[in-house]
């Protein structure tokens, strides 16, 4: 388990973090959203501990993260990491040493990954050759070529196309499954949505929200009810306790706390075909987080 407790950044007069706080237990997927600039890139350094905070801790296991257990750490850094003149297979398998492993396990497991990442006939070839996706996805491998028991990915999806996406999605699951808490930034809202057990929303460097979706979606406060109405009278909405925010189809959007009086004058206005609450997606809860 990963606990970031309290951590406080200023680079100089400007304060980055503000207090961030949250847990990533083992097994769960994270993601860590929060506009440009908001702190992420500051806390998953700090919690990586290739950076220090002005104040709080981060605990891994229960303990206050010592220099030791970076080597136990996966990490895919914002800026990259690679060298751009030295063969993929190469530096996979040098990445791996680095964290310990012999050189023949280290340039197994690089081998493994190469090939699971299907990356191996270019294992030859220097990154600087390789599209972007593509090295990324050696970023990837060197994240992973250690078996980490902890994954920290700095945006590890941007600029990937769709299948590479799958593919770092599958690899990032399969990781979690074996019991590894993977935390990682995106901007990809509907990603996020779709493969995270939690998120935290991160604003001005300050946790805004931080739960599962479907905890952040009970917590929104605007709650919308979808309601079709057939062959009602024109205008039978006015009046309702609520407001109505959009259309859906032929059915009205309507922002209200009283379900059960929108029911009753739906009913009374004709046949009812639908009528439910409307789950907010993350990108709109995201917009209420930081608003
Ligand atoms: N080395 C630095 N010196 C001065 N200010 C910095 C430095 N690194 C980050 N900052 C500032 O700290 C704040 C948080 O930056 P950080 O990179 O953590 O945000 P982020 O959420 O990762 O943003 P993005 O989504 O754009 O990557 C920003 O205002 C940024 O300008």
């Amino acid at each position: 388990m990963m606990e970031i407790d309290g951590l406080r950044k200023s680079y100089g007069a400007k304060v980055a973090l503000d207090g961030v706080t949250f847990t990533v237990r083992d097994g769960e997927m994270f993601g860590f959203v929060g506009a440009n600039g908001a702190g992420k890139t500051t806390t998953m350094r700090i919690a990586m501990g290739v950076l220090n905070a002005d104040a709080g801790e981060v605990r891994f296991g229960g303990h206050a993260l010592a220099f030791d257990d970076r080597r136990r750490f996966g990490y895919m850094p914002e800026e990259r990491g690679l060298y751009p003149k030295m063969k993929i297979g190469d530096q996979v398998a040098y990445f791996g040493e680095l964290h310990g492993m012999t050189p023949a396990a280290a340039k197994s497991a690089a081998a493994s990954w190469l090939e699971r990442l299907g990356l191996s006939e270019r294992a030859g070839d220097h990154v600087q050759d390789l599209s972007l996706g593509n090295q990324q996805r050696v970023q990837l491998a060197v994240a992973l070529v250690h078996d980490p028991e902890v994954l920290i990915l700095d945006e590890p999806f941007s600029g990937l196309d769709p299948l590479a996406v799958d593919t770092m999605a599958d690899v990032l699951a399969e990781r979690n499954a074996a019991g590894v808490p993977v935390i990682f930034s995106s901007h990809q809202l509907d990603l996020v949505e779709r493969i995270c057990d939690s998120v935290g929303i991160i604003a001005a460097g300050k946790m805004v929200a931080v739960g599962t979706v479907d905890e952040l979606r009970r917590r929104e406060g605007h709650r919308i009810l979808k309601v079709e109405v057939a062959d009602a009278a024109p205008g039978w909405e006015q009046g309702l306790p609520g407001r109505v925010v959009g259309t859906d189809d032929d059915a009205l959007l309507i922002e209200t706390t009283d379900d059960q009086a929108v029911l009753k004058a739906a009913m009374n206005a004709g046949r009812v075909g639908h009528f439910g609450w409307q789950e907010p997606t993350l990108v709109e809860i995201f917009r209420e987080a930081v608003a």
